[in-house]
């Protein structure tokens, strides 16, 4: 065994590049390992090649809003789904060098291969064992897909192999209706491919049932949306056959989306010498990333906490710092926000509805039906639910499927960090007009059951109760 290494980190994902940013800046006697291609999951099969591939759907979609602008021809448009699939992996490829440009020049201590532990400072990776005064554990995730399913071949598709097709089929199924199948099943049905969707009992992770009537109604209006029983499949001839509960449908081929995994198994966790729970995972404190009291830390999707880029690249930034310490320091988390990217976006931000005390909770909204600009670009869908304490005024949460959730999302995550009141955000300029005109639209409704501060403040500007005004 050659000599002892400051820290040693597996996985070059988001979080293990993020923890090597810090490490490097205090030790140059570290190695990174990883297995299978390198270039992160977020800019080979994940964020980036998704939101390529959603922003070609929804610019061929937008031909259906032409005519009613008053632009002819559109009726003449086509969609060269081969072209739109290079057009993704080119991009694919660009993100993926700008990524691998840092462990490139990493030499030998960037290590190729699947790592193993086998203690709380060794582990095993092509044959030869490495030990570190630390080990940062950052192995990300994979698709999961019931064994059953392997059956049907290059007939089942996962995210990590959509973007490999050279063409799509005429007909697909999308099982799974989370993040990746909502944003999937959309982009596909958008582009041209016949979608039938299947998920369980919740829809991108929303929980108010009044946004989740709202999402499911526009995603159904695409394409055939069956939620609430578990989808089965079976190969039949050359086809596959769906079922869930009383639908049934016959398809090209299926995108699974069924949730991701931690890539946990095998990597040596027993040998820790720690209590693991039922799923092999061991106890990792989110605010240090610290497995147990070990010199071990455990970040990004691997943790199975918060699997989204910001928080892999928060955690890999924690652990890099805690692995250069001798007492792990603490870390408040950022407020809780999740996009997804369809449109309207849907986006949930702070606290869940589901997570609320009715009792203790007032709620404001606003459908964007009617909302002035929404009209205008013809983006008028979508419902926007916000939350607050009821004693204080202090805004909790927010879940919606709305235009420009996006940015909405994050002007709400920013005032519940804040910890910013509903008079507080009234009391903000709003453009005119402009969509966040919905956002005050749902502050005002707030307000309206909050008891009066000051009567003489900019906050009690009130409507005009005009469609072109508010
Ligand atoms: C289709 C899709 C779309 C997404 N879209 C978004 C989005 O829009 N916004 C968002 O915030 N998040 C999104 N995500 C989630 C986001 O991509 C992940 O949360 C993030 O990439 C996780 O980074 P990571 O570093 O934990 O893991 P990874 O990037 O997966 O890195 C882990 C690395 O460790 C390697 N490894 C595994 N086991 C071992 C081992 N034993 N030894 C050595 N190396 C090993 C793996 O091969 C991999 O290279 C999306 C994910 C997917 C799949
Ligand atoms: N925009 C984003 O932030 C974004 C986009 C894509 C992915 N992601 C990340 O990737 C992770 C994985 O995404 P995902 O969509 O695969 O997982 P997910 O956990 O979000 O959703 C999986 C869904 O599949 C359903 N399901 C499971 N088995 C089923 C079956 N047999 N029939 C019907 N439905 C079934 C579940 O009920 C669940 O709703 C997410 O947790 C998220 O962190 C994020």
């Amino acid at each position: 065994m050659s000599k002892v290494l400051d820290v040693i980190i597996v996985g070059a994902g988001s979080a293990g590049l993020s923890a090597l940013r810090e490490v490097r800046k205090s030790t140059q006697n570290f190695v990174i390992i990883n297995d299978g291609p390198w270039g992160t999951i977020c800019a080979r099969v994940g964020c980036m090649p998704s939101k390529a591939l959603i922003e070609a759907a929804n610019a061929f979609q937008r031909r259906n809003t032409f005519e009613e602008f008053g632009i002819r021809g559109s009726g003449q448009l086509t969609i060269d789904v081969p072209a739109v699939l290079q057009r993704v992996r080119r991009l694919r490829d660009d993100f993926v060098a700008s990524t691998i440009k840092t462990t490139e020049e990493l030499g030998k201590r960037a290590i190729s291969g699947r790592a193993r532990l086998l203690a709380p400072d060794r582990l095993e990776v092509n044959g030869e064992e490495l030990r570190a005064h630390k080990i940062i554990i950052a192995t990300g995730s994979h698709p999961i897909v019931p064994a059953s399913w392997n059956s049907l071949g290059s007939r089942l598709l996962t995210t990590d192999t959509l973007f490999e097709q050279k063409t799509l089929p005429a007909r697909m199924a999308v099982v799974g209706m989370g993040s990746i199948g909502t944003e999937m099943a959309q982009a596909l049905s958008r582009l041209g491919i016949k979608v039938v969707a299947f998920g369980g009992n919740q829809i991108a992770g929303l929980t108010d049932p009044q946004v989740v009537a709202v999402a499911s109604d526009l995603l159904g209006r695409e394409f055939p949306l069956h939620l609430g029983k578990k989808a089965e499949l079976q190969l039949v001839q050359k086809n596959v056959q769906v079922r869930a509960g009383n639908n049934e449908v016959m398809v090209d081929c299926v995108l699974a989306a069924l949730g991701r995994r931690p890539n946990i198994d095998n990597l040596g966790f027993e040998t820790l010498g720690i209590p693991l729970d039922q799923h092999g995972m061991p106890p990792v404190n989110p605010s240090t990333l610290q497995v147990a009291d070990l010199p071990v830390f455990l970040a990004g999707d691997a943790n199975d906490q918060v699997p989204l880029l910001h928080e892999a690249a928060d955690e890999g930034y924690i652990a890099g710092l805690n692995a250069m310490r001798s007492d792990p320091l603490c870390f408040t988390r950022r407020a809780s926000l999740s996009i997804i990217f369809t449109d309207p976006i849907i986006a949930i931000v702070g606290s869940r509805f589901q997570e609320l005390d009715p009792a203790k909770t007032l709620t404001g909204e606003v459908h964007f039906d009617r909302q002035g600009r929404a009209r205008v670009g013809q983006r008028n869908k979508g419902i926007q639910r916000l939350y607050a304490d009821a004693e204080s005024g202090r805004l909790l949460g927010a879940e919606m499927c709305a235009p420009a959730g996006d940015h909405m999302a994050h002007l709400l995550a920013l005032a519940i960090d804040r910890s910013l009141t509903v008079q507080q955000l009234l009391r903000l300029p709003f453009y005119h007009p402009v969509l966040e005109e919905g956002l005050r639209t749902a502050l005002r409704a707030l307000a309206a059951q909050l008891p009066v501060v000051n009567a003489f403040d900019l906050s009690m500007c009130g409507t005009f109760n005009s469609e072109a005004l508010d």
